[in-house]
C-alpha cells in the first residue's frame, strides 16, 4: 500500500513538474542564440544591417524574440495584435529624455523635462494634430516654396535658360523643396541656409550620437560632430521668436525660455535642434521616395494629375497676381486629394522603418495575443519593428510591389500593421503637418515642371545605419533633370 501510495505521489510530482514546465514553455520568450557573442552579445549584426538580423531572427524565433546589444536586453514584438497593448502599457516610456541629452544637449534636468514635457504635449495636441491650428503653417510652407520656384524659373528666364534641363539628383532635390520652406513655415525667419550644412552633416552622423556610446568617446573622437552641434544650437539665441514664427515654436519656446533653473541658453538651443531635426529628418527621405515612387508610375501620375486640378487651384509662378489662391490650398481641399494620400501612405508602407523602442521602469507583465507573457523587468526595453509586417502578404497582398490606391478607401491610421508614425502617447505628432508638406511638394512638382528619370528601374537601397530611426535615405543618387513649363 505505502509503495503504490509513493508511486503515485511520484507520479502526480512528475505530471505536476511537466505542467509548469509546459506552462513556462508557453510564456516564455526566446532569448535570440543565433550570431550571439559573449559580451557583445547581438551587437555586431544588429549594428551592421539591423533589419536583415531581425528578419532573420522573426524567421526563426516568430513574431517575439529577445537580442542582447552589450548589457541591454531588447525584446521585439513583431506581431501588430500586440502592438497596442505594449503601446498603452504604463510601466514603459519613451527614452526621449537620454537620446535628448546625448543626442541634442537638450539639458539633464529630470523634474524640468517631466514637467515640461507634459505641457509639450498638451501643445502637440493643440497645435500639430488640431487641422484648424496647423492650416497657417501648411500656407506658409506653400508660399515659401512657391517663392523658391519662383525665383529658380525667375532666373532662368532672365538668363534666357527656361527651356533647358537642369540636371540633379532626387535627394538633393527634395532636400532642397523642404529645408527652407519647413523651417520658415515653423520657426519663422531665422535664415535657414546660415545653418543647412550643419545641419546636414550633424543629420549624416547622427546614428553615432543615437549609439548612446560614453560621453569621453565623444569628446574623443568626434569633436568635428560635437562643433557642428555647437554651432546649431547657438545659432538659435541670434533671434529669439523671429518674424512668423509658428505658434507651436513660440510657445514651446515660451516654456524653456521661462524656465532657466532647468535649460541653460546652450540647452534651449538644443531642443530647438532637436525640433528642427524631428520636423525634417524624415520628413526629407519620405519626400524623396514619395516622389521616386508616384513620378514613375505612370497609372498613378494620370489619377493624381486629376484630383490635384479638381482640388487644388492654380497659381502662376510668373507674378504675385493669382498669390492669394495659394491661401485655398487649404487642409480641407488637400485631404480631399484620396489618391495621393493614399500613394503617399504607400509609399511610407514600403520605405518606413521605425524601431518604436520603450524601456521599462517598473517590472511588469505583459500578455500577448498568442498566450505568452512577456516578464519585463525594470531597464529591459521592448521594441516594435513594423517593417516587417508593413511586408507581410497576409496584411498587404503583393506586398513589395507599390499599389498606389492601396490605401484609398480606408484611414490609414487603423489599418492593421501599417505604423510608420510610431503608436500610443508618443506617436509622431508632425505626421499630418509632413503628410500636407508632402502633398504639397508633389503638386508643385506636377503643376509647374517637367522632369526626366536617367535611369527609371534600379530601385535604390537604403542607408543601413537610418533603418530603425523612421525613413532612411537612399544609399545612392537618382539623377533626374527638370525644367519648368513655359
Ligand atoms: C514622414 C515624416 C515623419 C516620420 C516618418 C516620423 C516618424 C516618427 C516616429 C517613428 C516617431 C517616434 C514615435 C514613437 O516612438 O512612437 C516620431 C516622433 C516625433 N516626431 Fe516625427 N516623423 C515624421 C515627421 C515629423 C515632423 C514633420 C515633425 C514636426 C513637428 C515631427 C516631430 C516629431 C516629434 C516632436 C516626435 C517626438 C514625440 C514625443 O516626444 O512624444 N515628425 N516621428
Amino acid at each position: 500500500m505505502l509503495l503504490i501510495s509513493c508511486i503515485l505521489a511520484s507520479l502526480v510530482l512528475v505530471l505536476l513538474y511537466l505542467l509548469l514546465l509546459h506552462k513556462d514553455n508557453i510564456s516564455s520568450i526566446p532569448l535570440v542564440s543565433y550570431r550571439n557573442l559573449p559580451i557583445v552579445g547581438h551587437l555586431i549584426p544588429f549594428l551592421r544591417d539591423r533589419r536583415k538580423f531581425l528578419i532573420e531572427c522573426h524567421q526563426r524565433y516568430g513574431q517575439c524574440f529577445t537580442v542582447k546589444l552589450l548589457t541591454q536586453r531588447i525584446t521585439f514584438v513583431l506581431s501588430p495584435s500586440d502592438w497596442a497593448t505594449v503601446a498603452r502599457n504604463s510601466s514603459l516610456y519613451l527614452p526621449e529624455h537620454e537620446f535628448g541629452i546625448k543626442v541634442f544637449n537638450t539639458g539633464s534636468s529630470v523634474i524640468g523635462f517631466q514637467q515640461l514635457n507634459i505641457e509639450v504635449h498638451r501643445y502637440y495636441t493643440q497645435y500639430l494634430k488640431n487641422r484648424d491650428r496647423l492650416q497657417p503653417v501648411i500656407v506658409e510652407f506653400a508660399l515659401n516654396l512657391r517663392k523658391l520656384m519662383m525665383h529658380e524659373r525667375m532666373g532662368l528666364k532672365n538668363s534666357k535658360n527656361l527651356s533647358e534641363w537642369i540636371s540633379t539628383d532626387l535627394i538633393t532635390f527634395s532636400h532642397r523643396m523642404l529645408f527652407e520652406p519647413s523651417s520658415l513655415a515653423l520657426f519663422g525667419e531665422i535664415n535657414p541656409l546660415s545653418i543647412e550644412s550643419d545641419f546636414r552633416l550633424f543629420d549624416q552622423k547622427i546614428h553615432y550620437f543615437n549609439a548612446l556610446l560614453p560621453s569621453w568617446i565623444y569628446s574623443f573622437f568626434f569633436r568635428r560632430e560635437l562643433q557642428t552641434r555647437f554651432r546649431l544650437n547657438n545659432s538659435w539665441f541670434s533671434k529669439i521668436h523671429p518674424l512668423h514664427e509658428s505658434d507651436f515654436i513660440k510657445h514651446r519656446a515660451n516654456l524653456l525660455l521661462d524656465h532657466p533653473e532647468w535649460y541653460s541658453a546652450q540647452e534651449f538651443g538644443g531642443n530647438q535642434t532637436a525640433m528642427m531635426w524631428a520636423s525634417l529628418a524624415n520628413s526629407t527621405p519620405a519626400l524623396f521616395w514619395c516622389l521616386f515612387y508616384i513620378l514613375r508610375d505612370t497609372k498613378a501620375l494620370e489619377s493624381i494629375k486629376q484630383e490635384i486640378d479638381m482640388y487644388l487651384p492654380s497659381f502662376s509662378l510668373d507674378d504675385d497676381l493669382s498669390i492669394s489662391l495659394v491661401s485655398e490650398w487649404t487642409t480641407t481641399r488637400l485631404n480631399s486629394c484620396v489618391l495621393l494620400d493614399s500613394a503617399i501612405n504607400e509609399t511610407l508602407r514600403l520605405v518606413a522603418t521605425p524601431m518604436v523602442l520603450r524601456k521599462c521602469l517598473h517590472a511588469t507583465d505583459i500578455a500577448l495575443k498568442d498566450g505568452r507573457v512577456l516578464h519585463l523587468k525594470s531597464n529591459d526595453a521592448v521594441a516594435l519593428f513594423s517593417a516587417i509586417a508593413h511586408r507581410d502578404g497576409d496584411l498587404f497582398p503583393d506586398p513589395d510591389k507599390f499599389m498606389f490606391d492601396r490605401f484609398a478607401q480606408k484611414n490609414a491610421d487603423t489599418v492593421l500593421g501599417f505604423m510608420p508614425f510610431g503608436i500610443g502617447k508618443n506617436i509622431c505628432p508632425g505626421r499630418y503637418l509632413a503628410r500636407y508638406e508632402i502633398k504639397t511638394c508633389v503638386a508643385l512638382v506636377l503643376r509647374h515642371m517637367e522632369y526626366k528619370f536617367i535611369d527609371m528601374k534600379t530601385i535604390p537601397t537604403e542607408q543601413k545605419h537610418r533603418i530603425g530611426v523612421g525613413i532612411a535615405p537612399p544609399n545612392e543618387d537618382v539623377p533626374i533633370r527638370y525644367r519648368y513649363k513655359s
